[in-house]
């Protein structure tokens, strides 16, 4: 890998909104200049040329540009779809050399699957970003195979450093930084949207009901961010004994909501590892490593 990070040549392999996210980011943080990424998907010539207008990276619309960035990048983003990956995986693996980093935002596809499907120990970043990197905001969990070296690891790191918080875990855990954090913003959301509905259904404007609680959002996660204090003393100090967010707690616990979330979460990692298992039953025939 080219040693000086702002001449890394990056290809994003998939260019829908995952990748977008964090093309901003990384162009914004002049993480490498726009002129050393590629970006190509299978058909939509017009998605790309909206990038390079956009952030002014490079459009590889024709398969002969694909194969030559691909050939040449120094760092490979997989941001395709689980269900196209193993098919674009092994389209790559007349093209690779041994030294190029390929780093995955795959949901569920494992570094041996992957290394299954070139059939070489490729070094391998296995990432779980969030879309809240399109804002600098994001939170990404990053695993390493034995191949990738200290500067492909620093790299790879100082990326999803552009976009927010990284934060290095054994590959196992990815799944559960997937039910934590991947899929999490859209629990937020889907909270949000209750707590919006109500509001209006109290007399609130929707305009009003929807700033009222995106601001108290914000609050809150910079309340824990900044003050360090548990999630749960800062609750207790909102909560007055008697009061009213003591009856509205108690009203989310007898819908046992707390069960609730932690069923989700649960669910959410175990859904990554059956897509993980279906896509690797399709690569080699066996749903576990
Ligand atoms: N959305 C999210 O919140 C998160 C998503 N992820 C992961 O990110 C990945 C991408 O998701 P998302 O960005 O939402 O998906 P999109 O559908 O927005 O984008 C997928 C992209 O992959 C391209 N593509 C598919 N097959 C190929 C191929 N063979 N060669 C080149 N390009 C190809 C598509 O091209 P075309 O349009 O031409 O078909 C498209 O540009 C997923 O694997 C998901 O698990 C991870 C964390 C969070
Ligand atoms: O829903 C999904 O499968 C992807 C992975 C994490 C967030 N979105």
């Amino acid at each position: 890998m080219n040693e000086t990070a702002n001449q890394a040549k990056l290809c994003f392999y998939g260019a829908g909104s995952m990748a977008e996210a964090l093309l901003r980011g990384m162009t914004a943080a002049n993480l490498t200049a726009p002129s050393n990424i590629t970006v190509m998907n299978r058909q939509n010539a017009d998605r790309l040329h909206e990038l390079q207008r956009t952030y002014g990276v490079v459009p590889a619309p024709t398969e002969a540009a694909k194969q030559d960035a691909l050939r040449t990048a120094d760092i490979i983003l997989l941001s395709m779809k689980p269900k196209d990956s193993a098919e674009a995986i092994r389209a790559l693996k007349p093209l690779l050399r041994p030294d190029q980093l390929l780093v995955s935002v795959i949901a569920g596809l494992s570094i041996d699957t992957i290394h299954q499907l070139l059939g070489n120990a490729q070094p391998v970043a296995r990432t779980m970003p969030n879309t809240s990197s399109t804002i600098g905001l994001g939170a990404t969990g990053i695993s390493f195979s034995d191949a990738a070296n200290e500067s492909q690891r620093a790299f790879a790191i100082a990326m999803f450093e552009a976009v927010g918080l990284a934060s290095v875990v054994e590959e196992p855990q990815i799944e559960a930084v997937n039910g934590v954090s991947g899929s999490g913003p859209a629990y937020v959301y889907y909270v949000m949207e209750a707590m919006i509905q109500a509001g209006v259904e109290l007399g609130l404007t929707e305009e009003a009901a929807k700033l009222l609680t995106a601001q108290t959002v914000k609050g809150a996660a910079e309340m824990v961010m900044s003050t360090g204090e548990n999630p749960g003393e800062l609750r207790r100090k909102v909560t007055s004994p008697n009061g009213t967010t003591q009856a509205a707690i108690e009203t989310l616990d007898r819908y046992a909501f707390q069960e609730a979330m932690n069923k989700a979460i649960h669910r959410c990692a175990e859904r990554a590892r059956e897509m993980g298992d279906a896509i690797r039953s399709e690569a080699v025939g066996s749903p576990s490593a």
